[in-house]
C-alpha cells in the first residue's frame, strides 16, 4: 500500500464472517494522522462491522489491522487508549448525569480525579451542555445524548476518533451541531474515521472516502479527486425546439462523443471526452433548423460518482426527509 508516512490506522485484507456470510470483505485501506476518512455505503454494506472490528467491539475473521505500526489484535489494551470510540448505539448511563457519565468514563482509563473533573468540564462546554451537566442521561433529548457519548469517546484524549452513523435518527440542528463540532476535531488536529450512509454528509466532512457495497470497497480516493476524475469527460444537455428523425446518428458521425441521448422532444444530452465549446454543437442544430433554446455543461455531483461506481441508486444514500446538511 502507498502512502506518504507511517499511517495511523492501516488495514489488510479485513475480512468479518457472521458463518458463511461475509459481512467486510477483504477491506483494505490506511489512514494518515490528521484526516478524516469516512465510509459510505447504504444500509447493510458493512460498515458497522467494519467499525466493530477496527475499535474491538467484534473479533477479527481474517486479515492484518494496524494501529501505528502495531498489531491491534495481539497490542490491543495498549492500542485501545489511542482510539475512541462513538458506537451507534450510546454506552452511557441513563441513571448518571452527563457531568458523572463523563466522570466515570475518565475513572475507566485511569484519568486521575481531578483531571477527569477539568476535562469533563471543559469537552461539557465544548459541546454546548454546560446547562443540563447536572441533569441525569435519561432525560437529554436524542441529540444531546449523541453528543454526550462523542464527549465520552475523547475523555482520555484519544488521537483517532471512531463514529458510526453520528448524526442518525437525530434533529437537524443537532446534525448540524454535531457536523460542526466533528470538523472543529478535525481542525484541532484529531483523525477522524465515520461512516455514513449520507453523502452529503460524507463529502461535507471527509477528505477521502471509501465507497462500501456488499461488503467490500469498490473505490476510495480524495473526495475532490473523485469528483474531479469524474467530471473529466464532459455532460452536455441541449433544450432544443424539436428533435428531427436520425440525429443521433447524425451527431456520432460529426462529433467525438462517448454518448447520445434524446430525452424527449426537446432534450438532447451529449457526453463527450474532448468537449470545449458548444458553438460547434449549436451551428450543428442550427443547420437542421432546429433552434437551441438552452445548454448546459453538467457536473456531476458525488452523488452521480457513487451511482456511476455502485450501480446503487442513490435513493438509499439520501438524507433523513426534510433534513438538508448545509450549515
Ligand atoms: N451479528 C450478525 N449476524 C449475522 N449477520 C450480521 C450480523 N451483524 C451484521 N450482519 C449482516 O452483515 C451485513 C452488514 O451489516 P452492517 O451492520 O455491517 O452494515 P452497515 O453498513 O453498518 O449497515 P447499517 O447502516 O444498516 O448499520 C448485513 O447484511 C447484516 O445483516
Amino acid at each position: 500500500m502507498k502512502y506518504n508516512k507511517q499511517p495511523l490506522i492501516e488495514v489488510n485484507n479485513l475480512t468479518k464472517k457472521f458463518g458463511d456470510f461475509k459481512a467486510a470483505d477483504n477491506i483494505c485501506f490506511y489512514i494518515e494522522s490528521g484526516e478524516t476518512f469516512g465510509f459510505l455505503g447504504p444500509n447493510g454494506a458493512g460498515k458497522s462491522s467494519t467499525i466493530n472490528m477496527l475499535t474491538g467491539l467484534s473479533r477479527i475473521t481474517s486479515g492484518e489491522y494496524f494501529v501505528l505500526g502495531n498489531d491491534f489484535e495481539k497490542n490491543h489494551k495498549e492500542l485501545k487508549k489511542i482510539i475512541g470510540v462513538v458506537p451507534d448505539e450510546s454506552n452511557m448511563y441513563d441513571e448518571l448525569t452527563g457531568f458523572e457519565n463523563l466522570f466515570f468514563t475518565g475513572s475507566l482509563y485511569g484519568i486521575d480525579k481531578r483531571t477527569r473533573a477539568d476535562r469533563a468540564k471543559q469537552l461539557l462546554k465544548k459541546f454546548n451542555l454546560s446547562e443540563v451537566k447536572n441533569k441525569l442521561f435519561r432525560y437529554y433529548s436524542k441529540g444531546m445524548k449523541r453528543k454526550l457519548t462523542i464527549a465520552a469517546a475523547l475523555m482520555h484524549q484519544p488521537k483517532i476518533l471512531f463514529l458510526d452513523e453520528p448524526t442518525t435518527g437525530i434533529d437537524i440542528q443537532s446534525a448540524r451541531d454535531i457536523r460542526s463540532l466533528i470538523k472543529q476535531l478535525n481542525y484541532d488536529g484529531k483523525t477522524v474515521f465515520l461512516t455514513t450512509h449520507y453523502i452529503e454528509e460524507a463529502e461535507r466532512l471527509c477528505e477521502r472516502i471509501a465507497f462500501i457495497v456488499n461488503g467490500q470497497i469498490v473505490k476510495i480516493d480524495k473526495t475532490n479527486k473523485l469528483l474531479i476524475d469524474e467530471n473529466k469527460g464532459k455532460t452536455i444537455e441541449f433544450v432544443v425546439d424539436k428533435v428531427t428523425p436520425g440525429i443521433e446518428k447524425q451527431i456520432k458521425e460529426q462529433f467525438n462523443v462517448k454518448l447520445v441521448n434524446i430525452k424527449s422532444k426537446s432534450y438532447v444530452v451529449i457526453e463527450s471526452e474532448d468537449f470545449t465549446t458548444i458553438f460547434p454543437y449549436i451551428e450543428f442544430f442550427n443547420k437542421l433548423k432546429i433552434n437551441v433554446l438552452e445548454a448546459k455543461v453538467l457536473k456531476l455531483s458525488l452523488e452521480d460518482v457513487f451511482v456511476r461506481m455502485t450501480g446503487i441508486e442513490s435513493n438509499f444514500l439520501k438524507t433523513e426527509k426534510g433534513e438538508s446538511t448545509h450549515d
